[in-house]
């Protein structure tokens, strides 16, 4: 082993200052950890000239992504920039020329993830990404290494902080949707276009890459179902709130008899439920595998310090695999095909939210559609709205098909005593 490694890094933002922050601080368990120390050599940025966050070296930043791809003194390339097509390239460059890479990417690996894990391993390198999914919290490596010997049927959980951050202000203490995405801007928790984070995509990503490590089967993201939180209203959480529930935004994969569903979503979770007290920023993911049973990884799953941990530990991984002299031996290819579930084997509850004519019949009409479905109530609820001629009606199912469900949806809307479908959402737990 020789006697430094050098690192370099693609972007310096939320992730990149937090990474050389802990490549600094923690310098001497580093070092006791892997057997020599971790130099940084260069970093590239867009803007030179701009104000960092930690103590930059002199020549240390450069805007030639070559200074770090192809620099035959780096031996590890940390992408924390963010991007897909040119990005590819980079870390396409730094494979051939023989350095493993770590990255925090999710837009990319659940786009190529696949290509780039074989161009790693056929230039005998690693590469590594556990930062890409719930930021601190070591999920892939419990996937990859700790339940390595059991067969997995579900993951549930929540996948992004933004979302989970927006909900949690907006549920708890009334805020405004549009002051606290500001807030989560502010705080380094959203992407650099935060819709991916807000409509579903950043959290549908991370159950593609989730579920094709969990399932080991080649998911990708247009196999998951995807709906974001901009449309959750004041409305919505206030009625949470009276029936008992949390609205969280949820990501669901499950394996029946080797047919899959995936799909991310606003939706109602009881008040006990464990994800129900999940807050803020923080992330959470059940696993549930045939042997083990129940497990849940808990943590922060934005932010500067805890991702830049999940990435540092992914290059002290790197480092373990050069001493050992393993490197580039991880890529496995997909055990199972995959076969999606249709949707008449999605089973789920739902909640939905209808303005309606207030008068004599509305009710029964409402009530006989449900029973032609053959879809029974939990709950109730039927409000006066302001003016007298419309009332809102409430309800959360029992378990339906989604596609008994969305059957019966496009005949509610269309019934003349329904003047809107205001919202509808999954609800899980419970009976
Ligand atoms: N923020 C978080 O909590 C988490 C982020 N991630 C992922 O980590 C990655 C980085 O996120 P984050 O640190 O928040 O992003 P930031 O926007 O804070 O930082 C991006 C950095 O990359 C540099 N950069 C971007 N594009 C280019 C380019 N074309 N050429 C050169 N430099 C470039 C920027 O340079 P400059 O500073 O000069 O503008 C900046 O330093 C993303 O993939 C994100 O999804 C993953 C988990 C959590
Ligand atoms: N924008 C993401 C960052 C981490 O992946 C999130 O909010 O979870
Ligand atoms: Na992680």
């Amino acid at each position: 082993m020789k006697q430094g490694i050098n690192v370099g890094l693609l972007g310096l933002g939320t992730v990149g200052t937090g990474v050389i922050s802990i490549i600094k601080q923690h310098q001497q368990e580093l070092k006791h950890q892997v057997g020599c120390a971790v130099n940084v050599a260069k970093v590239l940025v867009r803007d030179i000239d701009k104000k960092r966050g930690v103590e930059v070296e002199e020549n240390w930043l450069t805007t030639d992504p070559a200074e770090v791809c192809c620099d035959p003194e780096i031996d590890v390339v940390i992408e924390v920039m963010g991007g897909v097509e040119d990005t590819k390239e980079h870390l396409a460059n730094a494979l051939k020329n023989k350095k493993h890479v770590v990255t925090a990417n999710k837009d990319l690996m659940a786009l190529y993830g696949a290509e780039l894990l074989h161009l790693a391993s056929e230039n005998g390198c690693d590469l590594f990404y556990e930062a890409s999914v719930a930021g601190g919290i070591p999920i892939l490596r419990s996937l990859a290494d700790g339940l390595a010997a059991d067969r997995i049927t579900k993951m549930m959980g929540i996948v992004n902080g933004t979302t989970n951050y927006i909900l949690t202000k907006m549920s708890q203490e009334g805020s405004q949707y549009l002051d606290v995405l500001a807030q989560a801007q502010e705080l380094g928790f959203a992407e650099s276009d935060p819709t991916s984070d807000v409509e579903g995509l950043d959290a549908a990503r991370k159950m593609a890459i989730l579920s094709t490590l969990g399932f080991s089967m080649d998911v990708s993201l247009e196999d998951v179902s995807v709906k974001g939180i901009s449309q959750v209203t004041d409305r919505d959480l206030h009625y949470c709130e009276q029936l008992g529930y949390t609205m969280k935004l949820i990501g669901i994969a499950k394996r029946d008899d080797d047919r899959i569903e995936v799909s991310v979503g606003p939706t109602l979770l009881p008040n006990d439920h464990p994800l129900a007290a999940v807050n803020n920023e923080y992330n959470a993911v059940y696993v549930y595998g045939e042997a083990v049973g129940e497990t849940m990884f808990y943590g922060p799953g934005a932010g500067s310090l805890p991702t830049a941990t999940a990435v540092v530990s992914d290059l002290v991984t790197v480092m373990k695999n050069m001493r050992l002299g393993v490197n580039g031996h991880t890529v496995h290819a997909p055990l199972h095909e995959k076969v999606l579930k249709e949707d008449k084997e999605i089973d789920s509850k739902y909640f939905l939210r209808m303005r309606v004519t207030d008068k004599a019949g509305t009710f029964s009409a409402i009530t006989s559609l449900f029973a032609e479905y053959e879809v029974s109530f939990e709950k109730l609820l039927q409000l006066p709205l302001d003016g007298g001629e419309e009332a809102e009606v409430i309800v959360i199912t029992h378990h339906t098909s989604k596609e008994n469900y969305r059957e019966l949806y496009e005949r509610l809307q269309a019934l003349e005593v329904v003047e809107n479908v205001e919202s509808s959402y999954r609800v899980e737990g419970g009976q």
